[in-house]
């Protein structure tokens, strides 16, 4: 996946609960959830880009504790990676997506996922302190 131009997705951890976001665009993802994040910009780093991003769509300011092993192919073109990041400042609003939830390990399930996102689920339970279902 060398040559895939990077996306990248924060799973923000809390009170062993993990923030999801439901997309509403484009038509196709409106109603699925992700992990807040875009694509990375020439010449900014993955820390970076989640940092922007995360500020753009959710008004708070957090920090990249690590990244997630997976990675995900997105369409011909694009690769996903996931990073831990911790809050730092603010409070998580959705300006872009209409609706967020922080989840336990054991209700990751419960929210439809972008397929793309599902190959981190089971790292991400065992990070919270659950199984993954
Ligand atoms: N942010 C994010 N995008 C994801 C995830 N899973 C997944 O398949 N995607 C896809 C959806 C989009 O096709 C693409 C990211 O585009 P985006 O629209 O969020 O990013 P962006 O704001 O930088 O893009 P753009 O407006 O310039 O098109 O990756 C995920 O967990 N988070």
């Amino acid at each position: 996946m060398q040559n895939r131009k990077l996306v990248v997705g924060a799973a923000v951890l809390k009170d062993g609960r993990v923030l999801a976001a439901r997309r509403t665009r484009p038509v196709e993802a409106a109603g699925r959830w992700e992990f807040p994040g875009g694509k990375v910009e020439p010449g900014e780093t993955p820390e970076a880009a989640l940092e922007r991003e995360i500020y753009e769509e959710l008004g708070c300011v957090i920090e990249v504790i690590g990244w997630l092993e997976a990675e995900a192919p997105i369409g011909e073109s694009h690769v996903l990676r996931v990073a831990t990041a911790r809050l730092a400042g603010g409070t998580p609003r959705p300006h872009e997506h209409d609706a967020i939830r922080w989840l336990a390990a054991d209700e990751l399930d419960e929210v439809d996922w972008l397929d793309p996102d599902r190959p981190f689920l089971r790292e991400l339970a065992g990070l919270l302190g659950g199984s993954e279902a």
